[in-house]
């Protein structure tokens, strides 16, 4: 059995109990039922997940994922493709926003190579997972091959198995650098909403209008050349996706096999966990969205994926930024879970006084 299938059948369901008795919990605190919103079920969900009430998110890490895309030929993008690599670099001597908000949330920012097209220097700290420098221009021929495309999320579960061998991992955030990326992830929407490229394309890092018409019409040719079956995960990763993007549902696979909650990031990090969830559907008990991206598709995904995003700051950044700060509100909900007292134990306490 290969690494992907293996994984994949790994995967269980969290603690229905531990679930049931948060919510009870939840429900018997001394002030209005039900009024700290999403955070009570985020709370719960960790508890069911952990099989205890008591959840301390000990650790955590931002694992931003890297690739280039040969669609960029197409000009989708307003920035080079060199700007990749280079963030690579700023993202390891730790000058990025993902290094700054990853701090604030207590976080460790790691940076993976699923396909940049630059070769790094292998003492480099980064995980050197790179599948193939870019991918094709999906406009005119397939992305990748579905070897490569296999490889690729194989790549992201690869990355997980060795954080947990490191040490107990109790939160994963996922993030994506990677120019012209936002294009692949639209086409990745567009196979599975059905909907018109043309209602589900954005602005990216902000093209012009011409830029938004090359855009959409590069997503429309792929499609209508690859006419990717949304079926088949794997190949409308190979047809129409990227490297990154493979790393990223990788790495919700990985998480949910063992157990750990994922928190995923913006548009493209979304793009990843929509293809690990149809891939894994079991995955999505560990799955969590961070915020809401100013991206036009990444609304249709996070409905596709049945997800409420915890935060609505139009971000339309990626590289995981999104995913650290919905973190320290994943922590406050367990502080809120475990430490607000109940009914019955203010009761107790005022007994004792
Ligand atoms: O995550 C998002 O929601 C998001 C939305 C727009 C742009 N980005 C980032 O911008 C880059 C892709 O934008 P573009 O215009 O080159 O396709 C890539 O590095 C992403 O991390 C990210
Ligand atoms: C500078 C820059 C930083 C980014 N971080 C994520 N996507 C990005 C795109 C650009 C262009």
């Amino acid at each position: 059995m290969s690494l992907l299938e293996e994984r994949i059948q790994q995967i269980g369901a969290p603690d229905a109990d531990a679930y049931e008795a948060a919510r009870e919990r939840l429900r018997n605190q001394a002030r209005p039922a039900g009024c700290l919103g999403i955070l009570e079920d985020v709370g719960a969900r960790l508890s069911g997940i952990f099989g205890v009430m008591d959840v301390h998110l000990a650790r955590k890490v931002v694992i931003t994922c890297a690739g280039d895309h040969g669609i960029c030929a197409e000009g989708v993008s307003l920035f080079p493709q060199e700007v990749t690599p280079q963030m690579v670099y700023n993202f390891i001597n730790g000058g990025a926003s993902i290094n700054v908000l990853a701090k604030h949330a207590g976080a460790a920012v790691r940076v993976a190579d699923i396909g940049v097209n630059h070769d790094f220097e292998p003492a480099l700290p980064i995980f050197h997972k790179k599948v193939r420098r870019g991918t094709g221009n999906f406009a005119i021929e397939p992305a990748m091959t579905r070897d490569e495309a296999r490889k690729s999320v194989e790549a992201g579960i690869e990355i997980v198995d060795e954080l947990v061998r490191e040490s107990p991992l109790h939160l994963l955030g996922t993030g994506d650098m990677g120019i012209g990326n936002t294009t692949p992830s639209t086409a990745i929407i567009a196979a599975y909403s059905g909907l018109s490229v043309s209602e589900l394309t954005g602005r990216g890092t902000g093209v012009d209008d011409e830029g938004l018409r090359r855009k959409i019409s590069a997503i429309e040719r792929g499609l209508a050349l690859h006419k990717p079956d949304p079926r088949d995960p794997l190949g409308v990763l190979a047809a129409v996706g990227g490297l990154e993007i493979g790393g990223l549902a990788g790495l919700v696979i990985g998480a949910a096999a063992h157990g750990v909650p994922v928190v995923c990031d913006g548009f493209i990090a979304t793009a990843g966990a929509l293809i690990a969830c149809e891939l894994a559907p079991k995955a999505k008990a560990y799955l969590f969205a961070s915020h809401n991206s100013v991206e036009i598709g990444h609304a249709f995904m996070l409905k596709h994926l049945g997800l409420q995003p915890l935060l609505h700051l139009e971000f339309r950044l990626g590289e995981g930024t999104g995913a650290a700060l919905a973190m320290e509100l994943m922590d406050a909900s367990t502080r809120i879970l475990a430490d607000i007292r109940t009914f019955e134990e203010v009761a107790i306490q005022d007994a004792q006084a």
